[in-house]
């Protein structure tokens, strides 16, 4: 009696796991269970009288415990990316002006693919980014969505999450000597060439040092309201259109079976900056020549997939001769890693990643052109580079000693904040469980490049400050064969290093770009409703017209926030 009533109440009993416990239409189907699929199914469901679907491709960490545990270790991160069940294995095509020291001139793209999406696969890094990008969008046509507007959407997000500063038991001496050697940065360069903001610790998505994600967040805590079904494992293949009205989805479940569900108010699409393009193209939503060369009936010819933008940065590597990281555990590989889980070291519930920050303005730019951000992966340099796609050869050239685990260091990560280059995600065939093709034509334009030249010249600065010598730091710079003819300290040398290691951050956005409803450039209105298509929404990271100044999760938690709002008072005001 006892097992089956703790059976009936576990979250995951709650999860439909065939069509038959679905009903036939619901007021909202949700399409993408990720960081704002989450938070829009909870919303969405406080309202009783509205039903909610919410359809996720990848599983969850309720229906399997050992993904609960990769998934809430911090220190697990990086290898959570290697599991095709838990991340999608996208990948750049080659790229033309960038990747030169990737695997056949292609970036790994990982993105999460589980209830939490890519919140329960990141860096937890929570950053509202720099309020200029909300100011940006409002004046580009984005009406509603300046700072002032966006702001207390935050701070709704604030109090769901739990912040803590990304932790420190392993990293506070490096994290210490990075915010100390920043205050002499802007002692010394704030001139007119360059001027340097704070530098300050960041702050994590962490509970008692386990993640958090818009999973556990958002979603659990809402699983048991009669109005809110979920299903897993259920992979959404088209937005089903009458005329000019979206009426549901047509998806395929984990036997196979092909089912369509129909939604009397809205079809929110939440999959990702490249999921959401690549299923508005296969329904018939996207660049009409691009539609019809793959033979795909045209509804709404919309620039669905362009206007593609990403934070790339470039890793500076430094080595110290002082023991101030991982001290306890040297992790080079993923069974390393596990191995090191079974201890149950303290460290696992560390953050690798990005403890600490700062921005700089370049020339007389009226914001910041870039971040400098500590990133602590050290002793993780093998996993990182299978994780990154870059090629054995380049990771052995990009700095001496990087197979050593027993070398203690960092990297300096200058990142490009506003990138010139826009890219773009069109389809690779009608099928609808082939990946897209993802061209970010990363550093395709000469300000990208200069502006991460300025960034490794001032990684090399930093690592020569006091506090870094203290530490006895010693920058690497690569000694890749395309690069060798250049002169030492140079651009030009500076130049061929950033195309052949800036990699990206995983900070994908902007493919169905919201804005004026006018503006042929866009694909959603402010609101976030498809142009031209009634009961259709996009909610992601996608609809960023500009790329959010700081790292994509908070930006994402706060749209779906804000949207969930829009959306209620809509279909209330009816
Ligand atoms: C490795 C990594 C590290 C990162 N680190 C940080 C960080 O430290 N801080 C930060 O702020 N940002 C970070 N980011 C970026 C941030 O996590 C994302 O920008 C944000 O979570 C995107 O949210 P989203 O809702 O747009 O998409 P996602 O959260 O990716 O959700 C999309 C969901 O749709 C599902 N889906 C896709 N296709 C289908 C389909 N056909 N049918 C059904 N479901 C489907 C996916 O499985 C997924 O669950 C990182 C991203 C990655 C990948």
């Amino acid at each position: 009696g006892i097992y089956v009533s703790y059976q009936r109440d576990t979250p995951a009993s709650y999860l439909r796991k065939t069509t038959a416990e679905l009903r036939t239409d619901y007021d909202y189907v949700i399409a993408g269970g990720g960081t704002a699929g989450c938070v829009l199914a909870a919303r969405l469901s406080e309202d009783s009288d509205s039903t909610v679907l919410l359809l996720e491709a990848g599983g969850s960490e309720l229906e399997d415990s050992l993904t609960r545990w990769l998934t809430r270790l911090p220190t697990l991160t990086p290898s959570l990316m290697l599991l095709p069940h838990l991340s999608w294995q996208y990948r750049t095509v080659p790229q033309a002006q960038a990747a030169y020291g990737f695997t056949n001139k292609q970036i790994a793209w990982p993105a999460g693919r589980m209830l939490g999406g890519s919140s329960a696969t990141n860096y937890m890094l929570y950053t509202r980014g720099l309020s200029t990008t909300y100011d940006a969008w409002a004046a580009g046509g984005a009406t509603g969505w300046s700072y002032a507007d966006v702001k207390p959407f935050f701070e709704k997000v604030e109090q769901v999450i739990e912040l803590t500063p990304t932790s420190a038991t392993y990293f506070q001496t490096l994290t210490d000597a990075f915010l100390a050697a920043g205050k002499f940065l802007q002692r010394s360069y704030s001139n007119g060439r360059a001027s340097i903001g704070d530098f300050y610790q960041l702050s994590s998505a962490m509970v008692d040092g386990k993640r958090w994600h818009a999973g556990i967040g958002y979603l659990f805590p809402a699983l048991n309201r009669p109005n809110l079904h979920v299903m897993t494992h259920a992979h959404v293949t088209k937005v089903n259109i009458d005329g000019k009205r979206a009426t549901g989805v047509s998806f395929q479940t984990q036997s196979g079976e092909e089912a369509v569900v129909m939604a009397t108010k809205d079809v929110i699409v939440s999959m990702g900056a490249v999921g959401s393009p690549t299923l508005l193209m296969l329904s018939g939503i996207g660049p009409r020549a691009h539609l019809q060369s793959l033979g795909i009936e045209v509804i709404a010819d919309l620039p669905v997939g362009q206007n593609l933008q990403d934070h790339l940065f470039v890793p500076v590597r430094v080595t110290l001769n002082t023991s101030v990281s991982f001290t306890e555990a040297k992790v080079t590989t993923v069974s390393e890693l596990l191995k090191y889980a079974l201890l149950g070291t303290g460290m696992l519930t560390e953050s690798v990643g990005m403890p600490a920050a700062g921005s700089v303005k370049l020339g007389d730019e009226s914001t910041a052109e870039l971040f400098l951000y500590l990133l602590n992966i050290g002793s993780t340099s093998r996993l990182y580079q299978l994780i990154s796609g870059l090629s054995e050869e380049a990771w052995r050239r990009f700095a001496p000693g990087i197979y050593d685990p027993s070398a203690e260091g960092c990297f300096i990560a200058p990142t490009l904040v506003y990138a010139h280059a826009r890219g773009n995600i069109t389809l690779a065939s009608r099928d609808p469980f082939q990946f897209p093709s993802i061209n970010p034509q990363y550093l395709n334009n000469d300000h990208d490049v200069e502006v991460l030249i300025q960034g490794i010249r001032l990684a090399i600065k930093m690592a020569m400050t006091q506090p870094f010598q203290a530490l006895g730091a010693t920058y690497h710079i690569p000694d890749f064969h395309l690069c060798a003819h250049h002169p030492a300290d140079t651009d030009a040398l500076y130049g061929c290093i950033v195309k052949h290691i800036a990699m990206t951050m995983y900070h994908y956005a902007g493919t169905c770009k919201m804005g004026r409803s006018s503006d042929p450039a866009t694909v959603v209105d402010p609101q976030l409703r498809v142009k031209g298509i009634s009961g259709l929404r996009v909610v992601d990271a996608s609809v960023m017209p500009a790329i959010s100044g700081g790292n994509t999760m908070a930006p994402t938690l706060m749209l779906a926030e804000k949207t969930a709002v829009d959306i209620r008072q809509q279909h209330r005001s009816r």
